[in-house]
């Protein structure tokens, strides 16, 4: 074979034209074949390129979408909708753990004056989660909507920031509790420390940046023994676990307002309390175990002292909430840089009124016409503080912040909230059992059982079906509702955007009958 070189250039003079010509057709046909040759492969690759590209778009989106359930236009468009402001000068709030008691009450505040509200909660088991999904039912009857995810969860972030502008991030998400932490800490590490940075980490790069509003906590004070406790007091004497991540949150927030400028308000809230409140805190398990006749544990601090709480209203904290976002000054950075100082503020948000915890138990059993069962028993080493007692001048100051519900008033709407929730009713009650339902066929997917109009002696039970038709009505801010709310937001509870999905609570119907009777006993 003859070399290329040979081809070209041929060493026998007599065949140079004949084969030069030759060659030189040869060469440009390869050269032809050869430029094409590569032209095809240049294509082929491309073309490869290509569908690698997409199938791995196709790949994560798909993926995205099995695991987790945010994403995907009509997604996007609930976002957007939730986030629409209905009045002047309105403000785009993003509030974390809007599923949690907090959260909902200051999703619905803002709502109701016009903010756009989007709300993001990961709806997780601490406490009953159909408490959670039923007030994301209310919310949703009231157009905000809740994407469900991790504060944890940085794309998810990153997207939200995408989707919407928001001017102000209100930061509930947190695992609250202060004796469950010496269960499970690794949980408070999750959501109270990288879960607040990674949601400062999209704050930070957002743009604009959003101010922040978030929850600190009165256990910050820990042991501390002045009294009331005031912002500028010490704080580096922790008794929780979940008191110690709430005060490195106080502190990696102030990096954050230092370092890229976000503007940051941390909250110290003093037991928090009232209708839809967590299950998980006296007040609402002592309800529920004295109208099941069972016994509470009352903890008593040394020398046999009672423990007490400045315990705080629900509608008191949301004004405290309100007041903040709309006091926040603007953080200053921009593109992931600080721009000049920004606010860094911290107010108590109590009552400034500690009560005992006996106390509490009394008004609780004058409320339920029943005596509780006290088991009272030295406080373990458990976490928890022998008393809590707020100083709000500061915020009453400068958020005009003016506590107005004492305890006896708080519960009372408390008990209103958690008989009508669970299906206790005030007069003569009778259980009048509707549509398919009856003792003998048992409702498949559960039943609600609802409060009926005061004045009206019975209970109605209501299928999942027919909820999801609208039959129960949320309750107004004045309990003006079809169904009695215990203040506040209070009421029935609502089908989920008109799917008639998830619902809470759901009882079973030897439940119903039996928390009916223990009622009827009571004469409520
Ligand atoms: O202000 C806060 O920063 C915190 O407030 C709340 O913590 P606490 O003030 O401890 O409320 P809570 O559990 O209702 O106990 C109240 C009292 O009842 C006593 N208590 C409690 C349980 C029991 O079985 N017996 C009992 O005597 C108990 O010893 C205590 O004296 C939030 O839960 C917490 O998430 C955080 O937000």
């Amino acid at each position: 074979m003859p070399s290329l070189e040979e081809e070209l250039f041929p060493s026998t003079p007599g065949k140079f034209k004949i084969d030069r010509s030759h060659a030189m057709n040869r060469t440009f046909h390869r050269c032809f074949a050869s430029t094409s040759t590569m032209f095809l492969w240049a294509l082929f690759l491309i073309a490869l390129t290509a569908s690698y590209l997409s199938f791995q778009s196709f790949v994560d989106s798909g993926s995205r979408y099995f695991t987790s359930s945010w994403g995907g236009i009509h997604w996007e468009k609930q976002v957007r909708t939730s986030a629409q402001i209905h009045r002047q000068n309105g403000k785009v709030v993003l509030v974390t753990g809007a599923a949690g008691f907090v959260g909902t009450h200051v999703s619905l505040a803002l709502k109701k004056r016009g903010d756009g509200v989007v709300g993001l909660d990961n709806f997780n088991s601490y406490y009953d989660p159909s408490l959670k999904k039923a007030r994301r039912a209310l919310l949703n009857t009231h157009n905000v909507f809740i994407v469900e995810g991790d504060v944890n969860d940085a794309k998810l972030l990153a997207k939200l920031f995408d989707v919407v502008a928001f001017t102000h991030v209100m930061h509930l998400a947190a695992q609250a509790g202060v004796r469950y932490a010496m269960e499970n800490p690794q949980s408070y590490v999750h959501s109270n420390i990288a879960g607040l940075v990674t949601l400062l980490e999209a704050c930070k790069s957002a743009n604009p940046q959003p101010a922040v509003v978030w929850a600190s906590s009165s256990s910050v004070y820990g042991l501390n023994e002045k009294v009331p406790f005031s912002e500028s007091d010490r704080t580096d004497k922790p008794a929780s676990l979940y008191a110690a991540t709430k005060k490195a949150g106080e502190a990696i927030t102030h990096t954050y307002n230092h370092i890229y400028g976000l503007s940051i308000t941390g909250l110290r809230f003093f037991t928090v309390y009232g209708p839809w409140g967590r299950p998980d805190m006296a007040y609402f398990s002592f309800t529920k175990n004295i109208l099941q006749g069972k016994p509470i544990t009352v903890y008593r601090g040394k020398n046999r002292v009672d423990l007490a709480r400045d315990f705080t209203y629900i509608d008191d904290i949301v004004k405290g909430c309100v007041a903040s976002l709309d006091t926040a000054g603007k953080s200053t950075g921009s593109g992931g840089k600080k721009r000049g100082a920004a606010p860094y503020r911290i107010y108590n948000l109590g009552n400034t009124s500690p009560v005992t915890v006996p106390t509490l138990v009394g008004i609780l059993e004058r409320n339920l016409k029943t005596k509780a069962k006290k088991n009272v028993v030295d406080m373990p080493g458990n976490g928890d503080v022998p008393f809590t007692h707020a100083n709000i001048s500061l915020a009453r100051r400068e958020l005009g912040y003016k506590p107005t519900t004492d305890l006896p008033t708080g519960l009372k709407k408390f008990v209103r909230w958690y008989l009508s929730y669970y299906g206790y009713v005030p007069g003569k009650v009778s259980l009048k059992v509707r549509n398919s339902l009856n003792q003998d066929s048992r409702p498949q997917s559960g039943v609600v059982l609802t409060t009926a109009p005061e004045g009206n002696d019975s209970i109605s039970v209501l299928t999942s079906n027919e909820m999801a038709k609208g039959d129960i009505e949320t309750g107004d801010g004045d309990g003006n509702g079809k169904y009695p709310s215990g203040g506040g937001d209070g009421g029935g509870v609502g089908g989920e955007d008109g799917e008639g999905k998830e619902f809470g609570p759901m009882m079973k119907f030897e439940e119903v009958i039996r928390e009916t009777e223990t009622v009827m006993t009571l004469g409520l």
